[in-house]
């Protein structure tokens, strides 16, 4: 048996592999892809982020979301009560300094007061199975955010969609107790919809 913390090390490694112009190749394809442009007709206020340590290149797809008058989002990192994500607004003009891994944040800009006031959440992730499962950086930011949505009846709750390249997917990852499963991953290559939420009509 690997151990997690050695299979999280070996496939960011793997991901950091691809050039940045690889990494923006595909992130132009996944803006392509039409499962997850379906998703996006529907949704209003849209968390996303922005790429790090040899991630897609989420640029694409965010031109294309402001395009369409989409409100997105960016991750803002708390450590207090515990680590967990709050959501900045992200438009054109908004400025930005790095978090303490590196990763620019929005300074100054309106708030949510909660992750449900999101429909659509694109999360990073490290590796991805075909049955939605994640594994992610190992801080447990994204799974502590959206905790709240394994209660039952959590409402309101928005779409929980992966953003990785191909070579992220892996055949069976194992599943934690307090993982939050993904409803799908757009790929460069595809779109992987784990439940009917995520579904093409
Ligand atoms: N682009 C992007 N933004 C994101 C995430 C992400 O995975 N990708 N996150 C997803 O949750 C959150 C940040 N989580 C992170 C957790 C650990 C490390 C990291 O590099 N850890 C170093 C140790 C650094 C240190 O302690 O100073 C390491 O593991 O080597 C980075 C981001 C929020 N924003
Ligand atoms: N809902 C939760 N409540 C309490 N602890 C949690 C919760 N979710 C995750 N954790 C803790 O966070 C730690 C990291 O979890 P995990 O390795 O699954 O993070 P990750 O999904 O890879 O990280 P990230 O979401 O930041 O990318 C684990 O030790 C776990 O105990």
């Amino acid at each position: 048996m690997i151990l997690p913390r050695t299979f999280r090390s070996q496939a960011r490694a793997h991901r950091r592999a691809l050039s940045p112009e690889a990494a923006l190749r595909h992130g132009e394809s996944l803006a392509l892809q039409p499962g997850l442009l379906h998703l996006l007709e529907s949704a209003r206020t849209i968390a996303a982020y922005l790429p790090s340590d040899g991630e897609i290149d989420t640029g694409p797809l965010i031109a294309l979301l402001w395009e369409r008058g989409k409100h997105v989002f960016l991750p803002l990192l708390r450590f207090a009560p515990h680590k967990h994500l709050a959501f900045g607004l992200y438009r054109p003009d908004t400025a930005l300094l790095p978090n303490q891994y590196g990763i620019p944040e929005p300074v100054g800009t309106p708030v949510l007061d909660h992750p449900g006031q999101l429909d659509l959440a694109l999360v990073p992730l490290v590796a991805f199975d075909s049955q939605g499962h994640r594994i992610g950086m190992g801080g447990g930011f994204y799974d502590r955010t959206f905790a709240y949505l394994k209660a039952p009846g959590a409402a309101p709750a928005p779409l929980l969609v992966g953003l990785a390249h191909e070579c992220q997917r892996y055949p069976n990852l194992p599943a934690e107790p307090w993982d939050v499963p993904l409803d799908g991953v757009a790929t460069e290559r595809a779109f992987y919809s784990f439940n009917d939420k995520a579904n093409a009509p």
